[in-house]
């Protein structure tokens, strides 16, 4: 009898060890849940429910709260308190305290030092590993599988299922592989290399799948450039993002508040390494991109897939293959307010957004503040310099990058969503263009008649400085990368 397993993805090894009871023909899997992650907006109702019928938290201590999306992220007042002046996010910022102190669930409020974007502070905290199923009522949970955790975005009431069972019903996913060969150049970064991805394969293109990117490129990037790629899996289409743990991650994870500790820091090391796909383990699908061909993306309609290279040129509608593609490039061009084949760089701007869970960590800041260093946010263009978290801009005002983006003319805010999503108070007037770093561009996402360009922390900086589009080539610094 031979005792050769067969060889298992990530995806398979960390979905194997969750199952709680087995898929079969007729229902889904459950699976165990490891860390649970809730903010203000997606669970209220189901706080609503266990109430109502009585059920309470089963494991308040894999539960954790903060607070992000409805809180503004204007300065703080003479008694260092960030206001809250409406009235609706007010009380829903309210009803989540109470839902966490009822309910016994770990949460930082507002303002506190731990608090920041919920896919920010899992993975600042430690609470983040290699190996766990994690879930949140948000779809950039994918976030997390930078790590090696499988981690996706659940419903409201799925939120529900989660508080009261600490399981999921789930069927299984399929897996592609993103390889990404080669090396990256100078003044491109990770968020370019998921644009790049997304163009590719289509903002449907990972429908029913999960991510897992590998190659040397991704072998190459910091923990923070493996959390912006994961992030916008979901704009691929896809369930989950993975990346492999490896020594980066296990560097990263050391020494964190949540992390295990000493000796168990080990041992779970020693498991973690069992976590990376086996030779020979087979993918559903697969998708390869050469990272030495990469420059700097950008997009240019409303959609994360509609992306091209930034000296490239806006594409023709009617030069699509199908009706419905050129209805909805008609359209999206018409909203940008763009001409086919017009040239995006040069392209003015009125507000640049440096911010988002895909590009607030302090790495991202640091690249923004290397590129604005003693330049001047062009005149007439609004920057906006919003850190993930406030452990994140306790680090940056520690090291002075709160001075260099003040000092060149850009707001220095308080952390949370804060223009990704304009539910808080910060947002685009009508018609207003802006480069931002965030990861979705849809129409009026950043404010009613807003335009968006996505783009990386570089993009964006060389952009507020000319006050047009600009490719951070033009401007780069060498040891930037
Ligand atoms: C509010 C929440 C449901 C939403 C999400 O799930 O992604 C938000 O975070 C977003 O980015 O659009
Ligand atoms: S920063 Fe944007 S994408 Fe991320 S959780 Fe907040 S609203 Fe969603």
């Amino acid at each position: 009898m031979s005792t050769q397993k067969t060889p298992q993805t990530l995806f398979e090894k960390v979905w194997n060890n969750h199952v709680v009871r087995p898929q079969t023909d007729m229902t889904p899997a459950a699976l165990y849940i490891d860390l649970h992650l809730v903010h203000e907006v997606t669970s209220p109702q189901a706080f609503t429910m266990l109430r109502q019928r009585g059920l309470k938290v089963r494991r308040p201590d894999q539960t954790f709260g903060t607070m992000d999306h409805s809180t503004p992220t204007t300065p703080r007042n003479a008694f260092g308190i960030i206001p809250v002046l409406d009235m609706q996010a007010s009380a829903q910022l309210d009803q989540f305290t109470k839902n966490c102190e009822d309910f016994g669930i770990p949460m930082y409020s507002l303002g506190t030092e731990n608090q920041g974007i919920v896919h920010v502070i899992g993975p600042e905290q430690g609470l983040t590993q290699p190996g766990m199923t994690i879930v949140c009522g948000d779809s950039h949970t994918s976030t997390h599988g930078a790590f090696g955790a499988l981690a996706f975005g659940i419903g409201t009431s799925e939120v529900g299922h989660v508080l009261a069972t600490q399981t999921l019903l789930q069927y299984k996913p399929k897996t592609m592989a993103i390889r990404v060969e080669g090396n990256l150049i100078d003044g491109v970064v990770a968020k370019d290399i998921i644009l790049a991805v997304i163009a590719k394969i289509g903002v449907g293109g990972g429908t029913g799948h999960v991510f897992e990117y590998m190659g040397p490129a991704i072998r190459g990037l910091s923990m923070e450039g493996r959390m912006t790629i994961c992030n916008m899996s979901i704009e691929g289409g896809a369930r989950a993002g993975m990346v492999a743990p490896d020594e980066t991650t296990f560097d990263w994870v050391n020494g964190r508040p949540y992390a295990p500790q000493g000796e168990d820091f080990d041992k779970a090391v020693e498991f973690w390494r069992t976590l990376p796909t086996d030779e020979g383990a087979q993918f559903d699908a697969e998708v390869v991109l050469n990272a030495d061909e990469l420059i700097p993306m950008i997009t240019y309609g409303t959609n994360p897939g509609m992306g091209m290279p930034i000296d490239g040129r806006v594409p023709d509608p009617d030069k699509q293959a199908s009706v419905s593609e050129r209805m909805a490039m008609d359209k999206a061009l018409t909203y940008m307010g763009l001409q086919p084949n017009e040239p995006l760089i040069g392209k003015k701007v009125d507000v640049v957004f440096l911010g988002s869970c895909t590009n607030s960590r302090i790495g991202d800041l640091r690249l923004a503040a290397k590129m604005l260093d003693g330049q001047k946010v062009a005149d007439g263009v609004r920057m906006m310099v919003v850190p993930g978290s406030q452990q994140v801009k306790a680090q940056a005002e520690a090291e002075g990058l709160d001075e260099v983006f003040k000092a060149a003319g850009a707001e220095w805010r308080e952390a949370g969503c804060s223009m990704c999503i304009a539910m808080n108070g910060d947002q685009l007037a009508p018609g207003q263009y802006a480069v931002s770093t965030s990861n979705r561009n849809f129409e009026g996402r950043q404010g009613k008649g807003g335009r968006t360009f996505l783009a990386s922390p570089l993009t964006a900086a060389a952009t507020a400085i000319n006050g047009h589009i600009t490719d951070p080539r033009t401007m780069y610094v060498p040891e930037m990368a």
